[in-house]
C-alpha cells in the first residue's frame, strides 16, 4: 500500500502543470467529521498560500466550494464507507475531476468505490495512536503543506508523532479511579455541557455529539471555551456539570480564562488538563495538533465508566442505522 507521503507526491506531480494544490477539502460527518478538525486547524495556522475547508457531508454536497476543481484535493472519511451523504461527496468530487482520498475500516465499503486513493486506519482496543483515523488525517495535511509551501516543523511533527501512543497510554492508566469518581457523581445528570478551545476542539465536540447525545441520551452541547463569555457563562451555577478539555498549547489561556470563572461561579466542573497527562514532551511547535488525539482517547476511559454505571451500553441506539433519516 502506498503511503500518505507517496500518495501526497503522486497528487502533486499530477498538478504540477496546472498550479498544484491550492484547496484542501475535509468531508465527513460525526466522529469522523470532528476528526478531520486538527487536519484543518493545522492549516489554517501554517499554510501561508493553501487553503483548507472542513464540511459536514451533507452540507458540502448542497452547497460545494466554487473552487472544487483543478487545484483542489479532498480528504473523506467514513468509518464503515457507508453514510450516504459522504459517499454522495466523494462521488461529486470525482466528477469534478478533484482527486479523493478516503479514510476508512472498511476497505470493500461504497465508499471505497468513489476514492482514488483508500488509506486504512488503526482501531480498536490496542490501537497505535499514531495510525489511527485522526492523525493520519492531519499527517495528509502536514504531507500537503510540506510538499508544496515546505513546513519548517516537519520533524517537530514526526517526533511528536512517535511519542503520542506512550502519552496517551499512560495518561489512560492514570485516569481509571478519575473516571470511576466522575461516572458515580454524574449518573443521574440530565445534561452535560463539554468545553474547549484550539486545533483539539473537535474531541470536545465529539465527546458531547456522539457519546453524551447519540451514546448515552445525556443532553450536551460544545462550547467553545472562548465563546463562553459571550452568551453561555450565564447559565453557570453549583450544579450544572461541564466537561472541560484544558488543552496544552497556544490557546491554553482561553480555556484557563474560562476554567477560572467555572471555578468560581460553579462547581460541577470534570477537568481534564493535557498538561497534567503529558502532552508537554511534544514540542511546543507541534503540541496544538496532538491534543485531540489525547483527548479523544483518554475519554473512553470515563465513557465506560458511566455506560457502566448508568446500565447503558454506548452502543444502544434508538434511530441510529433503525429508521429512515
Ligand atoms: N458517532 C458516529 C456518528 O456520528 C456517525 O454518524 C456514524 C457514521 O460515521 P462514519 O461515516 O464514520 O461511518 O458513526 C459513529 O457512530
Amino acid at each position: 500500500m502506498m503511503s500518505i507521503k507517496e500518495i501526497i507526491s503522486g497528487i502533486v506531480e499530477s498538478k504540477a502543470e496546472k498550479g498544484g494544490i491550492t484547496h484542501v477539502y475535509y468531508v465527513a460527518c460525526g466522529g469522523s467529521y470532528a476528526a478531520f478538525y486538527p487536519a484543518k486547524a493545522f492549516l489554517e495556522k501554517e499554510a501561508t498560500k493553501v487553503t483548507v475547508g472542513l464540511y459536514n457531508s451533507g452540507e458540502f454536497i448542497n452547497n460545494p466550494p466554487v473552487a472544487l476543481g483543478d487545484n483542489a484535493v479532498v480528504v473523506v472519511a467514513s468509518h464503515k464507507g457507508n453514510t450516504p451523504e459522504t459517499i454522495k461527496a466523494a462521488e461529486l468530487a470525482q466528477s469534478r475531476g478533484v482527486p479523493v482520498i478516503g479514510l476508512t475500516w472498511v476497505t470493500d465499503s461504497p465508499l471505497v468505490a468513489h476514492c482514488d486513493f483508500v488509506e486504512t486506519y488503526s482501531f480498536g482496543d490496542g490501537k497505535d495512536i499514531a495510525e489511527e483515523k485522526t492523525l493520519k488525517g492531519l499527517i495528509t495535511a502536514v504531507e500537503i503543506l510540506n510538499q508544496t509551501e515546505g513546513y519548517a516543523h516537519y520533524e517537530d511533527f514526526q517526533d511528536g508523532l512517535s511519542k503520542i501512543n506512550r502519552i496517551v497510554y499512560r495518561a489512560w492508566d492514570h485516569l481509571q479511579n478519575r473516571a470511576q469518581a466522575f461516572a458515580q457523581e454524574y449518573k443521574d445528570d440530565k445534561v452535560i455541557y463539554t468545553m474547549a478551545s484550539g486545533a483539539g476542539y473537535g474531541a470536545a465536540y465529539l465527546q458531547s455529539i456522539c457519546i453524551f447525545m447519540e451514546m448515552q441520551w445525556i443532553h450536551s452541547a460544545c462550547i467553545h471555551s472562548g465563546e463562553f463569555f459571550h452568551g453561555p457563562f450565564e447559565i453557570t451555577d453549583a450544579n450544572t456539570p461541564f466537561f472541560f478539555q484544558f488543552s496544552e498549547g497556544s490557546t491554553r489561556a482561553v480555556d484557563e480564562r474560562a476554567l477560572n470563572f467555572l471555578k468560581k461561579y460553579g462547581r460541577r466542573i470534570e477537568v481534564v488538563d493535557a498538561k497534567e497527562l503529558g502532552l508537554s514532551t511534544i514540542k511546543p511547535t507541534v503540541i496544538d495538533y496532538f491534543n485531540h488525539s489525547l483527548f479523544n482517547n483518554v475519554y473512553p476511559v470515563y465513557n465506560r465508566a458511566l455506560a457502566e454505571i448508568r446500565q447503558h451500553p454506548l452502543t444502544t441506539r434508538r434511530y441510529m442505522w433503525k429508521v429512515e433519516y
